[in-house]
Order: C-alpha cells, then structure tokens, then sequence
C-alpha cells in the first residue's frame, strides 16, 4: 500500500462570496487511519469534506485525493472519484418511506448492476458490521437516534468506499450511544482497510478515536499531527480549544462591521 497521504490539501483557500473560510490551508489525512478535524464553530470543517468531496471547488490550491487534483477532475472523473468516497454528513438522513433494508440497498441499485440475491447479501453483510442485520425489516420512524445513524453508517459503506467521511457522527447521541458509534467507526476502519475523515466536537471521543488530528482556527490550521502532538501543542488556541475554554483567542463574533457603523459613533464609547 502507499505511504502517501490519500486526501492532501494543498495550500488551499476557500470562500463562500468574498468570505474566505480556509485561508491558504495545508493538511493531510493518513491512508487507513482516522483522521479527526475539529475547530471553533464555523471554522471551515465541514467545508473540508466539501472539497474534498468535490461538491465545492478551492479558489487556490489543490485538493488530491489519491493523487488526483478534484478541483480539476471534470464530471466523469469527479463521479468516479466520489464512486470510492462515502459521506456520511450531519444527522445523515435515512429515506422515510423506505425501509432499512431499502435503504442500504439504495445505492447497490443506483449505481451498480448487481443481481437482487448479491444485493441482498451485501445488504445483511453491511447491516451486520454496524450490529442491525436483525432490524433489516424496520422503517426508519421505529429507529431510535444511534440506530438510524448506524443505518446511515451501513448504506455509506454500501459501495465499498475507500475513503469515508464523517460530519459530526456524534451529534445528538447519548453517552452510551456515542461510544457504540465511536468504536463502530475505529472497527470499520481497520477490518475494511478504510481512511476515515471525521468531524467532531466531542474531544474525549475524537481523542480517543484519531490517529491524526488536524485544528482549525480562523481560517488555518493551528495545529496537524498525533492526538499527543496536539495535546502538546502550545499555541494559546490550540489549548482553549482541546481544554475547551470559553475565553481565548479564538472569535467569538462572525465577522461584522464595526459598532460604530451599525449603532451610530455614540454606542462605541
Ligand atoms: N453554502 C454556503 N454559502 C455561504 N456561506 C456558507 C455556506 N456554507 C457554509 N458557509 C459559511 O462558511 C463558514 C464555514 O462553514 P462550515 O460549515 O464549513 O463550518 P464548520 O466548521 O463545519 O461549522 P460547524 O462546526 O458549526 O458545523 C461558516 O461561516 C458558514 O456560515
């Protein structure tokens, strides 16, 4: 297997309009390992998944995923590239009216020619990885929180992927809950041979689970490397955000004109 990174952002910047979210930003995510993204609300995480997901495009700088530049990859290459990538985004939503059998077998029927009795052992085998082969039958209504997300997991991996990323898996979900979803995603990991990209605010959970961790901060990365890299990490917002202080330099207002400009010279005093 190679030893290069699969997903490599290179020196990439990004903005939605005139915002810019990422601000020359360089990372990498390890092949077979669990990388974990966090940073200040806001920050540009999920953005992240965006691009390397192709469904943005960074006004500088590459975004290579295996090698291959995505923003440059036109829409053949971008369905091919995202054929081998799973997302799994925020409250990964399951279709209501069908069941969760269906669901799984979705994307096995959009996208494949596979016979119905493959499908279906695909189906059970995926169901069986996140522990609900038996709920097969059930409508999403009758799932409790963690088990719709452990569908979504299971239809995530329906195709295989290589890379899977996840938008705040964690959201939501009890204690209990949250850690059977933190062991499921570091299992599926190492038995399928995946990469998994996971954006979390849980820092217990996120430092349990990566093996890299990359820190957002306006705009930046503070701060990319092993869970004990980071922790050691001096920098002032690097530390308020994993000590998960309310007072430091990281902003707590999204960029606004100044007060004298909305309130009038008197409210600035
Ligand atoms: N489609 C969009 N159009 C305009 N602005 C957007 C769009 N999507 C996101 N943004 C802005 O870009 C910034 C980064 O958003 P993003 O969702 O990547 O942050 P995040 O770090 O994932 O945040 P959170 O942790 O709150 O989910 C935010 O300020 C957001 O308001």
């Amino acid at each position: 297997m190679s030893t290069e990174p699969l997903v490599e952002l290179r020196d990439v910047t990004f903005g939605y309009d005139e915002r810019v979210v990422l601000d020359r930003v360089s990372l990498h995510v390890p092949r077979g390992r669990v990388t974990v993204i966090m940073g200040a609300s806001g920050g540009g995480k999920t953005t992240v998944l965006r691009l390397i997901g192709g469904l943005v495009r960074a006004q500088h700088g590459q975004v290579c995923f295996d090698g291959q530049d995505v923003g440059a990859l036109d829409r053949k290459g971008l369905y091919a590239a995202r054929r081998r990538m799973g997302m799994l985004f925020q409250y990964g939503a399951l279709f209501t009216d069908l069941s969760v059998f269906d669901n799984v077998a979705f994307p096995l029927r959009e996208h494949t020619r596979l016979p119905e009795p493959l499908i279906r052992d695909i189906v059970l085998m995926k169901l069986h990885a996140v522990g609900l082969r038996g709920a097969r039958d059930l409508m999403p209504v009758a799932l409790s929180g963690g088990m719709a997300r452990r569908v979504a997991l299971a239809r995530a991996i329906a195709l295989d992927p290589e890379l899977i990323m996840y938008d705040e898996p964690f959201a939501g979900l009890d204690p209990i809950s949250l850690g059977t979803a933190a062991r499921l995603i570091r299992q599926l990991n190492d038995t399928l041979g995946l990469t998994s990209i996971m954006v979390s605010h849980e820092l217990d959970t996120a430092f349990a689970v990566a093996d890299h961790m990359v820190v957002l901060a306006n705009g930046r990365v503070a701060v990319q490397g092993t869970p004990d890299e980071v922790r050691r990490c001096p920098d002032p917002l690097v530390q308020q955000f994993i000590t998960a202080a309310p007072e430091g330099p990281v902003h707590f207002h999204y960029a606004a004109p100044a007060v004298a400009e909305d309130y009038g010279p008197e409210a600035a005093r």
